[in-house]
């Protein structure tokens, strides 16, 4: 057997789902994509991923979950190619995701991914790139890595990968129920009827978090994509439906979904929530607002 090490470092990154607070479509561009205007914040739900410097120049994908690719299409493995092919790195890595973020779900979990393998990479490689060169690498891979690499509490225009930061979320509860079904971004941005897009919420919303308002910021959640997710799956319209009668401050469906949040102020009334939801649903999360590192 041999016994050679070919291990020599070994780090950690956490990997925190998001939530949109707001979701504003503007219009169709040119290339395709949305304009968009939207508030997002990260929840203490989180995938974590494990680095090990390999000597061997290969990018290695290990992860338990059977939903997950562990090839060029997972976002983690497309991060460390381009960090290695832009800065020629010649050294490899075995990356080992433990996911937890429910997978086609609206909560970023491709996209969070991608961006703790870029800050993970930056440290295991040491390339000593800026947290905003690292964002700026992330809009290549998708729209939301961006506010991914980042984290916290932000507002995001353009398709999505332009960052401004804002305060945080008060403190609170957030109870997330995802249905059993997963959701294409790319369908449901497709079908977006520009006839019944409503008012825009976002910069009330922006308005609210700097001034801490937190029932202003519980009425000003909003997001666009709801009536297209509801028209194709109206079990999720239901299930909001159903939420909204437990109690909450404010019920929402998150990105293209189909995850659908409570959030609550006051954790006894969260836990209470989450204990009626457990009941019918498979996957129901009770977690903070908020990510510790
Ligand atoms: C809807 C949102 C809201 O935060 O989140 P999720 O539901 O995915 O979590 C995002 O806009 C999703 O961002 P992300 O999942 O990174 O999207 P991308 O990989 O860049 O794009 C996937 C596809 O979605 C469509 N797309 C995405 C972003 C955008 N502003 N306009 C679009 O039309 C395009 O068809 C694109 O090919
Ligand atoms: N590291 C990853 N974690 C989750 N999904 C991934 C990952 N890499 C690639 N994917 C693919 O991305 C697709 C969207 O997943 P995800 O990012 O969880 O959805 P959403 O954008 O709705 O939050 C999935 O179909 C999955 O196969």
């Amino acid at each position: 057997m041999n016994f050679r090490t070919e291990v020599l470092l070994l780090l950690y990154e956490k990997a925190p789902a998001k939530i949109n607070l707001t979701l504003d479509v503007l219009g169709k561009r040119e290339d395709g994509y949305h304009e968009v205007d939207m508030v997002m914040t990260t929840i203490d739900l989180a995938d974590r991923l494990t680095f090990e410097l390999l000597q061997e120049d290969v990018i290695q994908i290990q992860t338990y979950d059977r939903f997950i690719p562990n090839d060029q299409r997972n976002l983690a493995y497309q991060a460390a190619q381009l960090l290695k092919e832009t800065y020629h790195v010649e050294q490899g890595v075995r990356m080992t995701i433990q996911k937890r973020i429910p997978v086609a779900a609206g909560l970023a979990g491709g996209s969070t991914d991608a961006a703790a393998a870029l800050r993970g990479l930056n440290r295991l490689w040491q390339l000593n790139l800026s947290v905003d060169e690292l964002a700026q690498h992330g809009a290549q891979i998708g729209s939301d890595v961006p506010f991914c690499v980042y984290g916290g509490t932000a507002r995001a225009t353009g398709r999505g990968e332009q960052i401004e930061h804002l305060a945080a979320m008060p403190h609170s509860w957030i109870v997330l129920v995802k249905p059993a079904i997963s959701v294409s971004t790319a369908a449901i941005y497709g079908k977006v009827d520009y006839s019944i897009l409503g008012q825009h919420s976002t910069e009330q919303m922006v308005e609210a978090l700097n001034q801490g308002d937190y029932s202003t910021i519980c009425q000003a959640m909003q997001n666009a994509l709801e009536p297209v997710t509801f028209r194709q799956y109206p079990e999720v319209a239901r299930l909001k439906e159903k939420m909204q009668k437990m109690g909450a401050d404010a019920v929402l469906m998150s990105g293209s979904g189909p995850t659908v949040f409570a959030i609550a102020k006051n954790e006894e009334r969260a836990k209470r929530i989450y204990n009626g939801l457990r009941g019918f649903c498979t996957e129901v999360y009770c977690v903070r607002m908020g990510s510790e590192r």
